[in-house]
């Protein structure tokens, strides 16, 4: 039976906590009075089908269930864990956490509070030690971090518990050692934001410059080292000290306003407001919910390649996944991988450029190769299988957004050759086959050599197996060559 998670506010956090889980096969329920909520999350949890699946290179479980309750009691009943999710009030929060309470006992509760203290949360908690604050980031169904902040009464080894709890749905559990208004990330978020503000107020700039600003330049650095690491390199070979010697007098130059902040007034909202709608009013919410989605994944699955910084994240959760994965119906081709169509992967006849249905056939067979075992460790050992031939046959056209799916079925093996058949699939239909003969190598060698033993003994009964499959009519096929 599938675990249960309760969402309490179902706004733009709630609902990106709920797909979050319901996308890692856990059941939801989600309770928020909002009579729109249910189309809200609805429309989160289309944008996040698209979007967290091309993040995954092992099939993602079975999607859970998602329920809208009547009350928080019902909503609570029978959950794993639970999220408090409401707008950013603090007597809105003790109130809905009293609520919980009545009818959860000893259930983690993280809060998504952007700024509020746990012991702020806790005042005149029933059990103060479960209430701890989970500090996600929108979206939060892509982005991994989530700041779990307990206090003096949290209790720890729930805190580990629910930290692993986030794990188990792909998130990176940042550990906050002391509570602290507005924990880590948004006393960042939250200083850059009022220099953006007083930028906009004093005419400095608009809007769009300073998103140019940002994206153009160190935006790009942060999503992949942060700040430390990359001023440490910004010091040259003599590295921090150096930046700090260069750089340190400004701090006491004009260089920030950050001890104050702009009046908020109508003049301020009406100004920032309007300069945002001329910048971006031509898409709807959605859209750019879309296209920072798209650019979020491509940007992630660069990391992923590379194992590093939130790339390595995904990594993790795969390893994680591939473990809760039930063993493969061996007398089946196996559908090894789940793939969307991103905006890079179209060509300019508007549909997917045919580099990518290679690119499509190489992730289903390096997850046949991990399945048996010749996975990166394998690798880092000295031996690998190398792709000897390809042949890719085009059969239909993907277009931008299309959800594809990879299958192989293992033609025939030996201890140096592995001879696989892949298809690309649209729903049911196959857009491409791509047909592969690879060789186990011994990389020091440089050489051709046969596969473990443990690697041999894993493909055997998956090739015998496949054996007994109707061999695929255009395996062997040659280019041009006609069918039958
Ligand atoms: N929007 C953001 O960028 C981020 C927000 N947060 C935090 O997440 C929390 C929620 O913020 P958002 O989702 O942005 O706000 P939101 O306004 O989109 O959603 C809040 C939801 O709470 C619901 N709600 C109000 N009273 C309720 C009640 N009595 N019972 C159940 N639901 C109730 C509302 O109907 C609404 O759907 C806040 O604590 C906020 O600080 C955290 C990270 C990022
Ligand atoms: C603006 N904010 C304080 C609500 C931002 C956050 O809490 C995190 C985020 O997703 O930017």
């Amino acid at each position: 039976m599938a675990r249960k998670a309760a969402i309490i506010g179902g706004g733009v956090i709630g609902g990106g906590w709920a797909a979050r889980f319901l996308l890692n096969g856990w059941d939801v329920a989600v309770f928020d009075p909002d009579p729109e909520a249910e189309r809200k999350i609805g429309e989160v949890l289309a944008n996040a089908r698209a979007a967290l699946p091309a993040l995954s290179d092992v099939p993602m479980p079975p999607e859970g269930r998602l329920t809208f309750a009547g009350s928080i009691t019902e909503a609570v009943e029978g959950a794993e864990y639970i999220q408090e999710s409401v707008s950013e009030r603090l007597d809105l929060k003790h109130r809905i956490l009293a609520q919980i309470q009545q009818s959860s006992h000893g259930v983690p509760i993280g809060s998504s509070t952007s700024g509020f203290k746990p012991s702020e949360l806790q005042e005149g908690a029933a059990d103060p030690s479960v209430i701890f604050v989970a500090h996600p980031f929108n979206p939060v169904y892509l982005l991994p971090l989530a700041e779990v902040v307990p206090s003096v009464k949290s209790d720890a080894k729930l805190i580990e518990n629910a930290k692993e709890i986030l794990r188990q749905i792909g998130m990176f559990p940042l550990h906050v050692r002391k509570e602290i208004d507005a924990h880590i990330a948004d006393r960042f978020l939250e200083a850059v934001w009022r220099e953006a503000l007083w930028l906009v107020k004093d005419g400095v700039a608009t809007t769009e410059e300073i998103d140019e600003a940002i994206r153009m330049g160190f935006g790009l650095r942060w999503g992949q080292m942060g700040l430390f690491e990359t001023y440490r390199i910004a010091g040259g070979e003599a590295g921090m000290k150096h930046f700090l010697a260069q750089f340190g007098p400004c701090l006491t130059w004009p260089w920030t306003k950050l001890m104050d902040v702009p009046e908020y007034n109508d003049e301020l909202v009406d100004l920032i407001a309007g300069q945002s709608d001329a910048q971006s009013g031509k898409y709807t919410i959605r859209e750019l919910e879309r296209i920072r989605d798209g650019n979020l994944i491509g940007f992630m699955r660069v990391l992923k390649d590379r194992d590093w910084g939130a790339g390595k994240v995904l990594k993790e959760h795969d390893k994680r996944l591939a473990a809760l994965l039930p063993e493969p119906p061996k007398a089946e081709v196996l559908e090894l991988a789940q793939m969307q169509v991103l905006p890079g992967w179209i060509d300019y006849n508007g549909h997917m450029t045919e580099s990518r249905y290679l690119f499509a056939g190489t992730m289903v067979c390096d997850n046949l190769l991990r399945l048996i075992g010749a996975d990166m460790d394998y690798v880092a050992g000295g031996h690998s299988y190398f792709t000897a031939e390809n042949h890719v046959i085009h059969l239909d056209e993907a277009k931008l957004g299309d959800h594809l799916t990879g299958t192989v079925q293992v033609l025939s093996y030996d201890e140096k050759r592995l001879h696989a058949f892949i298809r690309i699939l649209k729903g049911e239909t196959v857009i491409a086959t791509v047909e592969q003969m690879l060789l186990h190598v011994d990389m020091k060698a440089g050489k051709a050599c046969p596969a473990a033993p443990e690697v041999l003994a894993r493909l055997k009964p998956i090739a015998e197996a496949h054996a007994a499959l109707p061999r695929p009519e255009s395996a062997g096929r040659h280019v041009g060559q006609r069918k039958g």
